[in-house]
């Protein structure tokens, strides 16, 4: 099918010139003479790209073009000027223009100009369908619990329910989400996240709800908040039960109203999101100790989807243990491992208190670090960690192989804080604290800063990772903007 170009110009002969030109190239072509016009055609029927200009009579094009990017953030619109300055060049660019043509308009480079948007927009589209597809196939394991899971997604996604999802920590609530989300009708749209205990209390509101230039100190230009990203795709609200209470009772209002105001701003916006949240705490809990709002609660938890902790459906361990030692091997450039039965019987004994996560990573070690081409019980018990008390692990497929061992996961490089001298002038929660403090910072020193990664190497969430931070007043490098989600 031809894509279909609108043509936005209040001059008419340049609205006729351009349409035959572009019909002659085979494009399907809609005019409109100004501005509010463009809007409702593009808010009517599917529009591959506009063609617009900027000077126009009532509404600019620039203003135009900011209301198409609020209604379509992922249409191309490439602007034209008769008057063109870098400025509005720039301006253009800014609000989210693809290209910027001058008038009189050469008709090849403005040929050039539509068929890179389009290309640009299909592997969008192609991008969309790759991560749809593989999001289909994200979540493995057979036992009834899985079977219990995916039977509510299958049934839950196609609604408008919001959901709850709850469980430990690495039990998989995020990949939950993402299923309802890809096998959804908003699956073209966006799938966004906030992880409500990563983000300082005082940045939340901005973080959700976006805020106006000069909101508040920093607030250099406007920003869209989350909800404003996810409009017509899904939001998904991690740890909600972190999200502070004057924040709880601000989301109530979206969620029943549909809008919102960014920070600083007057303007009441429409969003049209489904928000889904996952928390590892009790709720009930949360709200008899006053600390959650029962009423946001109801409106969040329409379906609940409860995934187990991983010691509670060991039946998925073979399954779980073999594709993400496929996909180790085939990320680390390395042939197919398999587990011997003593392997996997050390590896089926341990608890998992980090649930998937831990599995995962535990298998990412085997996958790097044993020789293969069959994994032995003796290397993984030498992998797995142990626990506090646990005599060392005696695996009967000895003898162990001369292969590299392994380091301890949350091992900490050389120069890592370790010597403790007790300080009389500090009570003894103090002494811990400092401690904390000095481990925190050796770990922020040693990945540049890089929070993702310091939480890596400590082995904590990264979630708890920001909240232990906060709680012992670390302030971080430059890059400390509280948006976790860029780390
Ligand atoms: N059923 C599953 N199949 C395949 N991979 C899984 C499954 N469950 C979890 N994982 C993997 O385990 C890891 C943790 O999953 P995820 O982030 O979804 O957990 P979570 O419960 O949201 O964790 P947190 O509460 O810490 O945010 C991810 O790497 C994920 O891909």
């Amino acid at each position: 099918m031809p894509a279909s170009v609108l043509i936005v110009d209040d001059e008419k002969n340049i609205l006729l010139t351009l349409q035959t030109s572009l019909q002659l190239a085979g494009y399907n072509v809609e005019l409109a003479a100004h501005g509010q016009l463009a809007l409702e055609v593009v808010s009517a029927r599917p529009v591959d790209v506009v063609l617009m200009d900027v000077k126009m009579p009532d509404m600019d094009g620039l203003t135009v073009l900011a209301r198409l990017m609020e209604l379509k953030p992922e249409l191309p619109v490439i602007m034209m000027s008769g008057h063109g300055t870098i400025d509005t060049a720039v301006k253009a660019t800014q609000l989210g223009a693809r290209d910027f043509l001058e008038k009189p308009i050469a008709r090849d480079r403005m040929l050039v100009a539509l068929r890179n948007a389009l290309k640009h927009q299909a592997a969008l589209e192609e991008l969309r369908a790759l991560r749809a597809e593989m999001g289909r196939y994200d979540m493995v394991g057979g036992g009834p619990a899985m079977q219990h899971i995916f039977s509510l997604i299958q049934r839950t996604a196609p609604s408008e329910g919001r959901v709850l999802i709850t469980g430990e920590n690495g039990t998989g609530k995020e990949l939950i989400a993402r299923a309802l989300h890809q096998n959804s009708r908003r699956k073209g749209g966006p799938f966004v996240k906030l992880n409500c205990a990563a983000v300082p209390h005082e940045l939340i509101e901005s973080e959700l709800f976006g805020h106006e230039k000069g909101a508040f100190t920093g607030a250099v230009s406007m920003r869209r908040g989350k909800f404003e990203l996810a409009h017509e795709g899904t939001l998904f609200l991690d740890e909600i039960g972190d999200m502070p209470q004057a924040m709880q009772a601000k989301l109530l209002r979206v969620l029943q109203e549909g809008e919102l105001e960014r920070v600083g701003g007057a303007e009441t916006l429409k969003v049209d999101v489904r928000v889904i949240a996952a928390t590892n705490k009790n709720l009930e809990k949360e709200i008899e100790a006053g600390r959650f709002r029962e009423d946001l609660y109801y409106r969040i938890n329409v379906v609940q989807i409860h995934s187990p902790p991983l010691r509670e459906r060991r039946e998925d361990l073979p399954v779980l243990i073999d594709t993400f030692l496929k996909e180790a091997c085939a990320r680390n450039g390395r042939r197919p491992l398999s587990l011997s039965p003593d392997a996997l019987a050390v590896m089926a004994a341990h608890s998992y208190p980090g649930n998937v996560r831990e599995l995962r990573n535990l298998v990412e070690r085997l996958a790097i670090l044993c020789e293969g081409p069959t994994v032995t019980g003796a290397e993984a018990a030498e992998l797995l960690p142990r626990s506090k008390g646990a005599p060392p692990p005696a695996p009967s497929d000895a003898p162990s192989p001369p292969g590299p061992r392994a380091p301890a996961p949350a091992a900490m490089p050389p120069g890592a804080p370790g010597g403790f001298r007790p300080r009389a002038d500090r009570t003894f929660r103090e002494q811990v604290e400092d401690a904390e403090r000095e481990i925190l910072l050796f770990a922020l020193a040693h990945t540049q800063d890089n929070v993702t990664e310091a939480a890596r190497l400590l082995d904590l969430e990264r979630g708890h990772f920001y909240k232990k931070l906060k709680a012992l007043g670390i302030k971080r490098g430059s890059q400390d903007t509280g948006t976790p989600e860029n780390h």
